[in-house]
């Protein structure tokens, strides 16, 4: 059931960008469940990443021959109904929105299953999760994030946890992600609040040894889902 499947997705934000593909498929290659390809456009965030659809289908889909794994995409971006047709038709398999980028997320959200991409919803550190409640049942995962969209490397938000915590004993079986400062340092708080989608971004691809991290972010996130969902 999802929520009870623990997942790992380094962000690839702060890894050798000039290796973008060989990057992918080693993190791949280390254990990752999912990669996290974070989009800015300069306009949502400050910071502006080169992660357009076209590189997502070049890098990833035609040259690096991934098309199996699962792109997530994570769309900081002023216009997400702007991208989804082509991010689909890059190859990304889920699409992540943030609730503060849209007047319209229903409408958002029908178009991106249209698009055959499964949903996810962002919610930023000053939204609050009610916002993101009436959301919950049409959407594949909610995402907490736990720093200020826009850079990597940042200070893990712990206040955020309250939100993860509620969202769980809301939403049993939703997946439920968090991003921002996580490794093996955060990664118990995160799992004992319910988060069962994991992404991490430098503690993964600033190690020497990626696959211990993914392997250690795996083993905490497992043990609390088992016993929260034996215990159910
Ligand atoms: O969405 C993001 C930033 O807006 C990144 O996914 C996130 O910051 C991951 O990197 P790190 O684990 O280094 O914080
Ligand atoms: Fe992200």
């Amino acid at each position: 059931m999802a929520g009870c499947v623990c997942k790992i997705g380094p962000s690839i934000l702060n890894s050798d960008l000039a290796c973008l593909g060989n990057e992918c498929k080693r993190m791949l290659e280390c254990g990752a469940d999912f990669l996290h390809l974070d989009v800015m456009d300069g306009h949502a965030v400050l910071k502006c990443t080169f992660l357009g659809h076209w590189l997502v289908k070049d890098t990833f889909v035609r040259k690096q021959k991934l098309s199996n794994s699962f792109f997530y995409m994570h769309m900081m971006v002023a216009k997400p109904e702007q991208w989804v047709k082509p991010m689909a038709a890059a190859g990304a398999n889920q699409y992540t929105f943030h609730l503060e980028a849209t007047d319209n997320p229903g409408a958002l959200i029908k178009d991106i299953r249209e698009n055959s991409m499964k949903v996810g919803l962002a919610i930023k550190p000053g939204t609050t999760v009610e916002y993101l409640a009436p959301w919950a049942n049409q959407i594949d995962m909610a995402l907490v994030m736990t720093v200020e969209p826009g850079f990597g490397g940042q200070t893990f938000m712990e206040d955020m946890m309250p939100k993860v915590s509620w969202l769980r004993t809301q939403f049993p079986s939703l997946d439920i992600e968090v991003d921002g400062g996580v490794g093996p340092d955060t990664i118990s708080k995160c799992a004992e609040a319910g988060a069962n989608m994991i992404v991490s971004g430098s503690a993964v691809m600033k190690s020497d040894d990626p696959r211990s991290v993914i392997n250690l972010l795996r083993n905490v996130c497992v043990e609390a889902v088992q016993k929260r969902c034996l215990d159910r």
